[in-house]
């Protein structure tokens, strides 16, 4: 579903202040896998996922997204197939709008093909049986102003709002790096049950090493632009959480 191949990407190319963020990087995601991404600060981690989402161009090798090679195509361009949730819980909606707004702009954005998405009956009750499944109650909350809403409810919102317009690659940007440990754990949990609701091939990025440990099917350490460990299902299976810890120390 996402293949990399031989990907480098230098910032400030020939200046001094030049920095390689990505040395030949090649990586194969397969459908339906749900891809873990640690490392640390500056390790290359946020310029892969800019990479697949198309905010940054490789300098070299190419980028494929369900067999199409997207290399040099536009992150809007992208969007049919990338949906993408960043740390930041306000980044991803309208505080201003209610919430089945908020859907309907999400929809507007990612559907090509005329506007009556937002007005009719049965968009409504589509968000409204999506939004029931968050098991927040938000569903009888759905003029609400989403400013109203917690951190947390509105980071799990955008998750919805991100996967429903049948994406098929989800990018994870530390989602919960703002939010407390009890929504943190909310969100992570829904993130985890919309992956396999709507079927997506997944790439989470975390700081957070029990969530490593815990969510995704494959675990892939960054360092200094490269993969340095690829453990798949099976082996993490095999792992501890203090493995992970040590890898680290
Ligand atoms: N737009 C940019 N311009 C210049 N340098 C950049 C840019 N984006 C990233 N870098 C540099 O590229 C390197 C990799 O950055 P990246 O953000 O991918 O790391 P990361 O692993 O996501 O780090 P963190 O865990 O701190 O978010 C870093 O040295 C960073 O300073």
């Amino acid at each position: 579903m996402i293949a990399l191949n031989s990907v480098y990407k230098t910032f400030n190319r020939g200046k001094a202040s030049a920095i390689i963020a990505i040395n030949n990087v090649s990586l194969n995601i397969a459908a339906g896998e749900f891809v873990v991404i640690v490392g640390s600060n500056g390790s290359g981690k946020s310029t892969l996922l800019n990479l697949v989402a198309g905010s940054v161009y490789a300098d070299e090798g190419t980028v494929q997204i369900d067999g199409n090679n997207v290399t040099r195509m536009a992150d809007h361009q992208r969007s049919k197939w990338v949906a993408r949730v960043f740390q930041n819980p306000l980044s991803g909606t309208a505080p201003d709008l209610s919430i089945i707004d908020n859907f309907r702009l999400a929809a507007i954005r990612t559907k090509r093909k005329g506007l009556s998405v937002g007005v009719n009956a049965g968009f409504m009750d589509k968000v409204k049986g999506h939004i029931a499944t968050l098991g927040m109650g938000l569903e009888n909350k759905l003029e609400q102003p989403m400013g109203t809403l917690s951190g947390g409810q509105r980071q799990a919102l955008t998750l919805l709002m991100s996967v429903m317009d049948s994406c098929k690659v989800l990018l994870l940007d530390e989602p919960t790096a703002a939010l407390d440990p009890r929504s943190a754990e909310t969100v992570m949990r829904t993130a985890d049950q919309l992956i396999r609701d709507f079927n997506l091939t997944s790439i989470l990025i975390t700081h957070n090493l029990k969530d490593a440990y815990q969510y995704g099917t494959r675990l892939i350490q960054m360092n200094e632009g490269a993969i340095v460990r690829d453990v798949s299902a099976e082996e993490k299976k095999t792992l501890t959480q203090n493995d992970l810890f040590s890898w680290f120390s």
